[in-house]
């Protein structure tokens, strides 16, 4: 058996491209719009699952945008979304610098938690070793989510 991706529904496709591209560096794979089912499937993929021909894609996520307005309050099932990341405070501070808030500031170069415009929760975690605490992380408080 091969995992293929999660499916995250979401309000606003532009945003969470946005979020989900630009601040967290996926990489748009695919998509598919249903003119019948008047919805709009994007597949998402990390770098390290996408060769440069984008031939042999391993999508991830799938974002499901419907194209009639619907609310999403996630249940309690649904944990995050996790990936493993090259330097966890050059991401935060990208993300950061970006506008998006760092739910769990990463003070022990470990772990990170931000979440997508839709309230997603996506864990980051540092390749190998954690990095040596550094400000402005180790000063940083929790949003109080965490
Ligand atoms: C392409 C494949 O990976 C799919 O997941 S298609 C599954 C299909 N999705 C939809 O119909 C999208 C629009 C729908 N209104 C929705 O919000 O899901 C589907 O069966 N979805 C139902 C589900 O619970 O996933
Ligand atoms: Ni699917």
């Amino acid at each position: 058996m091969e995992y293929l991706h999660t499916m995250v529904r979401v309000s606003d496709l532009e945003a969470s491209l946005d979020f989900y591209c630009n601040k967290l560096g996926l990489i748009e794979t695919h998509r598919k719009d249903s003119e019948k089912g008047r919805f709009t499937l994007v597949f998402l993929a990390a770098p390290l699952n996408v060769d440069t021909a984008k031939t042999a894609m391993s999508p991830l996520i799938e974002l499901t945008y419907n194209w009639e307005p619907e609310s999403y309050t996630g249940g309690r099932n649904f944990g995050h979304l996790a990936f493993r990341v090259d330097d966890i405070y050059a991401l935060c501070s990208h993300l950061r610098a970006n506008g998006v808030t760092i739910n769990r500031p990463p003070r022990d170069g470990h772990m990170a938690f931000v979440r997508s415009p839709d309230g997603i929760s996506i864990e980051l975690l540092q390749k190998g070793e954690p990095l040596a605490p550094a400000e402005p992380w180790l000063s940083m408080e929790n949003t109080g989510e965490w």
